[in-house]
């Protein structure tokens, strides 16, 4: 039998403690602070941030939203960043993606303070977790939070087989390399690899995040597989679905997650761990 991981039952464990952090932090005058730049009016992203914000605001911290037409310079935006690293009461900042085309994605991850970069998106803390450097630093909120629902549902990386279809900056490269830090044997896959469906297979654990509905079938799956889906695609009546076909995979996957209710509500609940957590930090000195 397929047993369902429940993200947000996951989710609603981490903001538990997160909340337990926030009013820790507040004993000693702490308030955790998250600014969200939007560009344009994707209206995806509208509710992502909507959601980021209710979550951030509910949970104690104080949380700031910066609407941006999407005509917004490259020049407008990296000021405003400028400014949100100078402010001691902002210790995260994030700029929602996708952004407008005039802006050069990779040039506005390198102007956030690596000490305020809440997705864990910078080169500086890319490199650590590439080389599994010691110490505190932020790393991409949905593979974090994935590891989290492995971990909760008792499923240790170690020695097994992953194959991570994807290889994004936001979830297939960090995900292959927390897999790689927890001893698992990872292969990336993606668009152009030889035969997917076959190394699909192999994995005992198996990512997908292609953004392709139901790119992977029951029978892409090795039997007793933990399935994690990242998609979140619109299928041709236009309902939610996620890149694994969830109806075929029953029966033959160990665990798989849902979408939605899968890997989304840990990627909001894991970016509020990561902001306390620069919170605590930025109260350190190194
Ligand atoms: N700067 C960033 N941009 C984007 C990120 C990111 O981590 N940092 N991730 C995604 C979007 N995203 C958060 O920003 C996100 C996507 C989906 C969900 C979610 O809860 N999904 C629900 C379903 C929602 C629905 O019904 O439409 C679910 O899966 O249950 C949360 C966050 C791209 N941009």
């Amino acid at each position: 039998m397929t047993k369902i991981i429940d993200g947000k039952a996951v989710a609603k464990k981490v903001n538990a403690q997160t909340a337990t952090a926030v009013a820790e932090l507040a004993a000693q005058g702490i308030q955790p602070g998250i600014a969200v730049i939007i560009v344009g009016d994707d209206a995806a992203s509208q509710i992502y941030v909507r959601n980021k914000n209710r979550k951030a605001t509910k949970l104690g911290m104080h949380s700031v939203v910066r609407q941006l037409p999407a005509t917004t310079s490259q020049d407008e935006l990296l000021a405003i960043i400028a400014a949100y690293n100078a402010d001691d009461s902002i210790h995260g900042i994030l700029v929602q993606s996708p952004l407008p085309a005039q802006i050069n994605e990779p040039l506005i991850t390198m102007a956030i303070d690596p000490k305020k970069d809440v997705d864990g998106f910078h080169p500086t803390n890319v490199g650590k977790l590439i080389t599994n450097f010691p110490g505190n630093y932020p790393v991409a909120n949905t593979p974090r939070g994935i590891m989290t629902m492995l971990a909760d549902y008792g499923v240790d990386p170690a020695g097994k087989t992953a194959v991570v279809i994807g290889r994004s900056t936001i979830v297939g490269k960090p995900m292959a390399a927390l897999l790689t830090n927890a001893n698992a044997t990872v292969t990336i896959a993606h668009s152009k690899t030889a035969d997917l469906k076959a190394v699909a297979r192999t994995a005992d654990i198996l990512v997908v995040a292609t953004g392709i509905a139901h790119l992977i079938t029951g029978a892409d799956i090795k039997p007793g597989a933990t399935v994690i889906d990242v998609g979140m695609d619109r299928d041709e009546n236009g309902k939610l679905v996620g890149d694994v076909d969830f109806d075929s995979a029953q029966g033959i996957a160990g665990l798989i997650t849902p979408v939605p209710g899968g890997v989304g509500p840990m990627t909001i609940a894991t970016l509020m761990q990561t902001t306390v957590e620069l919170a605590k930090w930025s109260d350190v000195s190194e």
